[in-house]
């Protein structure tokens, strides 16, 4: 892929976990930055990837050809204001954004330009197992989209959302979900405590087989997730026991509601950022 020299505005979790991963990938340490308000998180970085940091917003900017915009989305417009202001403008720049719940028009009235592709990232990028949501307007080049979705699929797997709004969806089926099944995870490991086992070997039970299942989905693309659940469960025994538990108390109801919740509140982030 291209090596761009790429900013990371913002140095918290999910720019960590893309930086580890693109670095795993072979992405040359020298062609990033990453810069933060506060050191900690920067020496961090520095220390475990050996990129160039700053605590400067401007100085990323102007040495960036791309740049990566990965605060919280509640300090985007202060952000990109200031930015703007001490750069004097971020034409020629390409500008990602993987901030939930701002609209590339409002990004546009932000950043003062329009070469801009949103992204929904997860944190699984950290490993190389990242899933990431793409949008771009019709205007933005296809060599920056390329740029995009290459710098993405180092980190994991890709996938184009044809309307802004599946940004959304992709939150709630991916960029939040990595906390849906930790959630699960916990309150499996809890029980599992609850039923005799130490803190430790309830969270190797799980971990494994959590990764089991995750690798038996991706192993058996052609076998419906129904059709695997249906290999584990014999009928009259205990799986079948334990699945009536989960439908009869409305896991599939609970579930939706959920993905509804966040997609609501990417969509309410919309209107008021
Ligand atoms: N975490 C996730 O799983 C995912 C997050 N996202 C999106 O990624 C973005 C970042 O989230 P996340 O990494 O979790 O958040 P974090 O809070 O971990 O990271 C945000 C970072 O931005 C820094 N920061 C604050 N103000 C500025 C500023 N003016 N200039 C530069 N940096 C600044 C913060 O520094 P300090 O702490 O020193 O204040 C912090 O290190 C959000 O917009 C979120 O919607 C998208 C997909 C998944
Ligand atoms: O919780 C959030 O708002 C961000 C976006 C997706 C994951 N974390």
């Amino acid at each position: 892929m291209e090596h761009r020299k790429l900013a990371f505005i913002g140095a918290g979790n999910m720019s960590r976990s893309l930086i580890s991963g693109l670095i795993q990938s072979g992405y040359p340490a020298d062609a990033i930055m990453a810069v933060n308000p506060s050191r900690p998180k920067l020496d961090a970085l520095a220390a475990d990837f050996g990129i160039h940091t700053s605590q400067n917003n401007a100085e990323a900017a102007n040495w960036a050809q791309a740049l990566v915009l990965a605060v919280k989305p509640q300090m985007m417009a202060t952000m990109l204001e200031a930015l703007v202001r001490s750069t004097g403008g971020l034409d020629g720049k390409l500008l990602i954004s993987i901030a939930a719940g701002i609209s590339v028009t409002r990004l546009e009235q932000m950043a003062g330009q329009s070469r801009i592709v949103r992204t929904m990232p997860n944190t699984p990028s950290l490993l190389g197992l990242g899933m990431t949501g793409l949008y771009a307007r019709e205007h933005v080049e296809q060599a920056d989209r390329d740029y995009c979705e290459q710098m993405m699929q180092a980190v994991g797997k890709t996938l184009w959302v044809a309307q802004e709004d599946g940004i959304n969806q992709v939150i709630a089926a991916a960029g939040s979900a990595p906390a849906y099944f930790f959630l699960f995870m916990e309150a499996m490991a809890t029980e599992a405590v609850k039923q005799g086992f130490t803190e430790q070997e309830a969270r190797l039970l799980v971990q494994q087989t959590a990764l089991g299942a995750a690798n038996m989905v991706a192993a058996n693309p052609d076998t419906s997730l129904g059709d695997l659940r249906a290999q584990v469960t014999s009928k009259g025994g205990t799986t079948a026991e334990a699945i009536r538990s989960f439908q009869q108390q409305g896991l599939e109801q609970l579930v939706a509601d959920a993905m509804a919740a966040a997609v609501a509140r990417a969509r309410e982030l919309e209107t008021q950022l």
